[in-house]
């Protein structure tokens, strides 16, 4: 295993696919997580997000392609004593204290922190001595959290970690998180929350339908967001409208053309020029799906879900 070359990522899927039967979970998928630094995978439900993270925990065997963790595979112990989780589906006894959960996860590494500073990271203070069960849902996430870094991880991945959680929860969450990041932890965070990628991302991978169909700094994701979408009712053709300026997607479902554009102005006088009988015109701020749309177009489109 490499575990020193440090120019090398933390981790990387490299043409990756995925089938559960009939349904291509991931297909062709590459994504690095580079060192000391937050990756965050976004897309919307059912995209292949848990199913990648699956892969890189050795949870599950691709069909095609490879998966290397520091250099070797998930599944060796000595990988997978660097390796911190937080999953949507937690798996944890629920009749066991949050001490004794602690404690025992404690135990699978070989230089774990302090009980008291899983507390002190996670904030649980007051909670060591309830059994998890009888917890709420956003103090759950939080021994989750506690859990997840209490091996003092070099890779962290952390599944949606903030549904549930408050907004003082979810900034103290956030704060940790930085600083793990900070200490030279490698993160990949999925999430559905853009602002969440922005307040803590130094990377963004979006992946729709099982591909990864765009990845870059927060900063120019963003950009896309801040797009415009024009929807109207028009015969003109998409590959003229395609031409103008400013334009950076469009399509057309059934008799609606829906265009993906850096200005709305000059795009709606242009489509009122050169359509007389234009209608049901509508402009909205682009969303996140609008930007999947701009990233698509050139294959064809990605289906245009309502703004996130
Ligand atoms: N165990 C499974 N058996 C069958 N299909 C599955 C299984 N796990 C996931 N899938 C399917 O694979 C696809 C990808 O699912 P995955 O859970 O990776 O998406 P996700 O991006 O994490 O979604 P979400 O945001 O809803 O958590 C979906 O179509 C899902 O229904």
């Amino acid at each position: 295993m490499n575990v020193a070359d440090s120019s090398s990522p933390a981790a990387r899927l490299s043409a990756v696919t995925l089938r559960y039967g009939a349904v291509q979970a991931l297909d062709g998928v590459d994504i690095e997580l580079p060192r000391a630094r937050l990756t965050a995978v976004l897309g919307p439900n059912g995209a292949g997000k848990t199913s990648a993270i699956g892969l890189l925990l050795g949870l599950r065997t691709p069909d095609s392609g490879t998966i290397e963790v520091f250099g070797g595979s998930p599944r060796e112990r000595v990988v997978r004593q660097r390796i911190g989780v937080m999953l949507q589906s937690a798996g944890i006894q629920e009749v066991l204290k949050v001490r004794e959960l602690l404690e025992l996860t404690r135990s699978y590494y070989p230089d774990p922190r302090s009980v008291a500073d899983c507390v002190a990271v996670a904030g649980l203070d007051g909670l060591l001595e309830r059994r998890y069960g009888a917890l709420s849902g956003g103090q759950q996430r939080r021994v989750q959290f506690a859990l997840a870094i209490c091996g003092r991880p070099h890779l962290l991945f952390l599944d949606e970690p903030t549904t549930g959680l408050d907004i003082e929860a979810r900034q103290r969450l956030w704060r940790a998180i930085r600083d793990l990041v900070a200490e030279g932890c490698s993160i990949l965070l999925t999430t559905h929350y853009l602002e969440e990628a922005e307040a803590l991302a130094d990377r963004v991978v979006v992946i729709d339908r099982g591909r990864v169909i765009a990845e870059g700094g927060v900063a120019s994701i963003r950009a896309r967001v801040a797009q415009r979408r024009i929807r109207c009712l028009s015969a003109l053709p998409v590959e003229s409208v395609a031409g103008w300026a400013s334009v950076s997607a469009v399509r057309r479902v059934d008799a609606h053309l829906e265009i993906v554009a850096d200005q709305a102005e000059p795009v709606v006088r242009r489509l009122l020029e050169e359509d007389a009988a234009l209608s049901e015109l509508e402009v909205r701020r682009a969303g996140l799906s609008d930007a999947f749309l701009a990233l698509t177009a050139g294959d064809g489109g990605a289906a245009l879900e309502e703004a996130a």
